[in-house]
Parts: structure tokens; sequence; C-alpha cells
């Protein structure tokens, strides 16, 4: 039973020991609980009715003292609750993002970005209530249950079959609420994921809402998410209304029968006043934890539900592993030859599923068919082609962003496989297509892949994306700020300094993934030109749309619908092959004769 549950609560580590003294503190908490009912029928019996003052002193004194020492180890278990709380939220949320640091590619196609973020979020908020209720009263239910029975069956004998009659009643209301909240509890959180997602969708994406004016549409698709929620909080909160009043009913009902009872064996003289009185005390007593088991199960429920989504994260098993047996590649030494043998390659097709249970498989679709290309150490090559024609995959399987479906990749007779993949990403340096930057300063940015680099270092890479122009225009020079995602730069900025950040780490292979496309054509040329001046051992690779990126390459790989159709450079392309002469037709005019 709750298999995810169990083990969400061992993640923080160390748990044991505050656990079980949370536990022992809130049993004792307990006891002296029930110690006070017993003073309560000494008081009656032998203070108010027997005239005992004495009795009736220490009665009182007794009940002070057991409901300050109850209130004290309470409190303690409750600062116990709160720490074990935090620190399993705190411990969830750094596995959690250690484990989304060691993801492929591949792994965050599977879980989206809105979708980390509710499991970081409202999921880890989930589990760490549900934790912190479970040491505020897991103890508790048997203490009470069992302590109120054995002081029952030892001070007032004769009401005993009251509460024969009266638990099994609790139970079965108690079971038809939990099943029907936990139901819906688990509703609720799969809408509040819902509304979530499309908030973070919205936030992400305000600027484009704003570009198409789609405001509106936004607001009634937030809208619409936020009435199912609201819909679905609704439902348990209604049978959670009726469940307080029903219990208490019941317990009024109870005592009403036991006070009827009592009294008619009072008459008798089968029982004493006290101990009637100490009974209805101890008939609460027994129920209020159940009340608290009705309350916490949902929470539970939901928490398990929440515990789930979080462990499909933490097992989600990296795409591209480390290989077992790596071959020794000395980054000193390499040279960067790179050869695809074979290679074809197809996206891993998630099934509509996959989130939930993270299982993935590969489509028949190839994006990249039978690729066979040879680049020598420290060439300067460029794949051309239509969008959607492959390029950016096929440059991200070097850096193993994705594993080969078939074939494979060799950097200087090494299988890309067997290279650790720490020496691969030093090996190879990649200004992505999409220039991300992170919020800090511009030279934190630029020697992001080394923050070793030394200033002189770190220039000499500015300078030869053409970056060191624009950053020493600012005041601040390197240390200016750099917004949230950059936004404060423009996009050729934004390129330049990836490419910079790129360079800083002096890879043996430079990928530029479409990295220029912002810039302009004598600038881009300018770029280009110190990058060969600046790394003339290394081999680049240029991905490009446009003519004028791929003039000067040595070589130039043309690629349609994922198979490379021709290579060259770009004289021989441009005699030989009509797709070349019709890029460069509808790029720069009429090829010269
Ligand atoms: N993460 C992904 N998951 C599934 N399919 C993808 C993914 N990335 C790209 N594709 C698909 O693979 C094909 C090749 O895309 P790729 O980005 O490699 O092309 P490209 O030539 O670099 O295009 P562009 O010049 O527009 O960047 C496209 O059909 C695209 O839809």
């Amino acid at each position: 039973m709750l298999p995810n549950f169990r083990r969400f609560i061992t993640i923080y580590r160390g748990y044991e020991r505050p656990f079980w003294v949370s536990q022992i503190l809130l049993a004792i908490a307990n006891l002296f609980t029930l110690l006070i009912p017993l003073m309560t029928q000494k008081l009656v019996d032998e203070g108010l009715l027997g005239g005992d003052k004495d009795a009736l002193q220490q009665s009182v004194l007794w009940m002070v003292l057991f409901a300050f020492l109850s209130a004290i180890f309470t409190i303690a278990n409750a600062w116990y609750a709160v720490q074990f709380g935090e620190h399993t939220a705190h411990a969830v949320r750094m596995k959690l993002y250690r484990k989304i640091q060691e993801f492929s590619f591949g792994n965050l196609d599977q879980f989206p970005t809105s979708d980390l973020m509710v499991r970081m979020t409202s999921d880890v908020n989930a589990i760490k209530a549900a934790v912190q209720q479970i040491i505020l009263s897991l103890a508790q239910a048997p203490v009470m249950f069992v302590g109120a029975l054995i002081l029952i069956y030892f001070n007032s004998p004769s009401l005993m079959w009251i509460l024969l009659i009266v638990i099994p009643i609790v139970i079965v209301v108690l079971a038809f609420f939990v099943t029907k909240m936990g139901t819906f509890f688990e509703i609720q959180q799969q809408k509040l994921d819902k509304l979530n997602s499309v908030l973070q969708e919205d936030l992400a994406g305000v600027r484009v809402v704003k570009a198409f004016v789609q405001n509106e549409y936004e607001n009634r698709r937030y809208d619409r998410a936020n009435r199912e929620f609201r819909k679905a909080s609704l439902h348990p909160m209604q049978y959670a209304s009726f469940l307080q009043p029903t219990l208490y009913l019941i317990i009024n009902l109870a005592i009403a029968g036991v006070l009827w009872f009592g009294g008619v064996s009072l008459t008798q003289g089968e029982v004493t006043v006290g101990e009637i009185l100490a009974f209805t005390q101890y008939l609460a007593t027994i129920l209020t934890p159940l009340i608290i088991l009705a309350v916490i199960t949902p929470q539970i429920t939901a928490a398990e539900a929440s515990a789930e989504r979080m462990f499909q994260v933490m097992d989600a098993i990296p795409n591209v592993p480390n290989s077992p047996h790596p071959l020794g590649l000395d980054i000193a030494t390499a040279k960067g030859g790179i050869v695809f043998e074979n290679v074809s390659f197809s996206y891993p097709v998630i099934t509509s599923k996959k989130a939930e249970d993270n299982h993935q498989n590969h489509s028949s679709t190839l994006v990249l068919k039978n690729i066979n290309l040879v680049i020598e150490p420290g060439q300067t090559v460029a794949f051309l082609g239509a969008t959607g024609s492959g390029k950016s995959t096929l440059v991200n399987l070097i850096p193993r962003f994705y594993d080969v479906t078939s074939g494979r990749i060799v950097i200087d007779g090494v299988d890309v496989r067997n290279i650790p993949l720490e020496t691969l990403h030093e090996l190879v340096g990649i200004a992505l297509q999409e220039s991300i930057l992170f919020s800090g300063k511009v030279g934190e940015n630029v020697c992001y892949g080394k923050p070793e680099a030394t200033e002189d270092e770190m220039v000499a890479a500015a300078t030869a994306a053409d970056a060191h122009g624009f950053v020493s225009a600012i005041p601040e020079g390197y240390d200016a700020r750099v917004a949230r995602r950059g936004t404060n730069f423009s996009g050729g900025q934004r390129q330049r300094l990836s490419i910079a950040r790129a360079l800083t780490i002096k890879p043996k292979i430079l990928i530029l993934d479409d990295s220029t496309s912002a810039l302009d054509m004598a600038t881009e040329a300018r770029v280009q030109e110190a990058i060969k001046n600046m790394m003339a051992d290394t081999t680049t690779l240029f991905v490009a749309q446009r003519i004028s990126t791929v003039i000067t390459a040595d070589n130039i790989f043309l690629l349609d619908n994922g198979e490379i159709v021709a290579q060259g450079n770009h004289e021989t392309l441009l005699r030989s092959n009509s797709l070349y002469q019709e890029i460069y037709e509808s790029q720069l005019g009429s090829v010269p004769a």
C-alpha cells in the first residue's frame, strides 16, 4: 500500500531518528491527554460528590499538569513536523533538480518545462504537507484508541458495549467519505497541474500572445482551466463540509446514549457519576483520532499521486548513458576528426501516456537516413539545406544530445558512445540555434563553460565572436547585467555572446548551429574570419540556411530531407549541383557564368 509514499518519507536522509523521536513525543503527549479523564472521574466522585477537598484539589492540579505536559510534548512534535516537512521538500527538490540536470535532450522532450515546473512546485508541496501531517498525527490514532479502550475497560466496563455500536458506525461513515474524497482529491490535483501548465505556458509566451493580440483567447483558455480546477476543488470540500458535522452528530448521539444508559445504571448503583463523565470524555478521545485520520487520508492519497509523478522524473533513465567501458581520449592530443558511418536517426516518439509511465519508443520516421561523411581535423565544414532537412539534428548527434538510432559517429577513431560524456563536452563546443543567456553578468555568461578563464581568454573569445565591441561600449563592460534569458540584448548580440561562450572553452570541435543568422553578412564574415584565426586547429561545423555563411567552408554538405545529396566546396557545388544553384539563385541572384 502507498509504495511511493513510503519511498518519499525516506528521502530526507537521516530521517529515522527525528521520525521516531517525533512519534515518541506525540505518544507521550497523547498519554497525558488520556490521563485527564481519570482525574475528572476522581474530581467528581471523590471531590464533588464525596466531599473530599484534598481529592478535589489534587485532581485539579493533576489535570492542569497533564494539560501543560500534553501541550509541551505536542509543541515539540509540531516542531519536528515542520523540520521533517521542510527537509523532505528540500531533499526532494534537490534530487529532482540534479536529475533534470542529468537529462538528455530526449528526456527533456519527454517532460516539458511546464510539466517539470508543476512537479517541482505543487507536487513537492503536496508531499511536504502530507509528511507534516503524518508526523503530527501518525502515532496519535493507535495511542489514543488503544489507551482509551484500556482505560474504559478498567474504569467503566459496564458502558463498554456502547463503544461496540458507535465505533463500527463511525468506521463505515469514515470509509464512505474517505473513498469519495480520495478520488476527488486526485482529480483536484490533476486539474491543478493543468491550471499551472496553462499558466506557465502563457507566461513564457506572453510576448507572442501580445504580438498576436490573443489576450482574449488566452483569457478564455485560462478561465476554462480555472473553472475546471474550481469545480474539482468544490467536490472534496463539499464532502468535507458534511464529514465533521456528521461525525459530531454521531458523537453527540453517543454521549446522549451514554448519559441515558449511564443514568439508568447510576440509579441501580452500577456506575458512578465520575465514570459516566470520564466515559463521555473517552468517547471523544477515541473518535478524535479517527476524524483526524479521515482528514489526512485524502491528503496522503494526493501526496501518493504527487510522489508517483515525482518518481517518474527521478527514475527516468538518461537516454544517453555514460559508457560502462569508456575509452580514453586525451583532450590535449585530440585532433577533432569526425566520421559518420551509416548514421540513421529518428526522434523518440512519446506516447500519449508518456509523461505518466515514462514509456517511449522510436518512430519509424527517419529524420536522418544513412549518413556517411568524413570531416578532417581542423577543417571548416558547413551543412546547408532547407528548413527541416535535418541539419540541427545531425550536429546534435556529435555531442550526444541524442544517440544515433543506427550506425555510429566516431571522433578520432573512437565511437562517441565510448567517450565519457564530460570529455565529450569538453571536446565539443556548441552555440545552439536558440541563443539563451542566463541572468547575471555578461562576463559570467561568456565564461559559463570555463569559469576559471582568464580575462585575456574571455576578451579573446568575445573579440573573435565580434562581441567585444558592443560589450566595451556598455559603461559596465563585462560586469553589465544580463536580464533573464538575455532580453536586454538584441538577437544578434545574444548570438555573438553565445558564440563567445562556445569559444571560451577552446573546443577541438566547434559547432555553430545557425548561430550567425541574425548577423548582417559583413559581421558574419568578420566573425568567421576571426574564428578561423583564433581556432586554426579547431574543426568547425557551421549549420546554415544562407549561402553567405558557407561560402568560405572547406567542404559543404548539402542536406535534403534527411539525406546528404551533395558535398564539395562552394565553387564545385555551384558548378555541378542544381539544388545548390537553386539556393544560390534564390538568395544571391543568378549564378555567375
Ligand atoms: N525534439 C524533436 N522531437 C521530434 N522531432 C523533431 C525534434 N526536433 C526536430 N524534429 C524534427 O526533425 C526534423 C529535422 O529538424 P531539424 O531541426 O534537424 O531541421 P533543420 O534542418 O535544422 O531545420 P532548421 O533550419 O529550421 O533549424 C523536422 O521534421 C523536425 O520536425
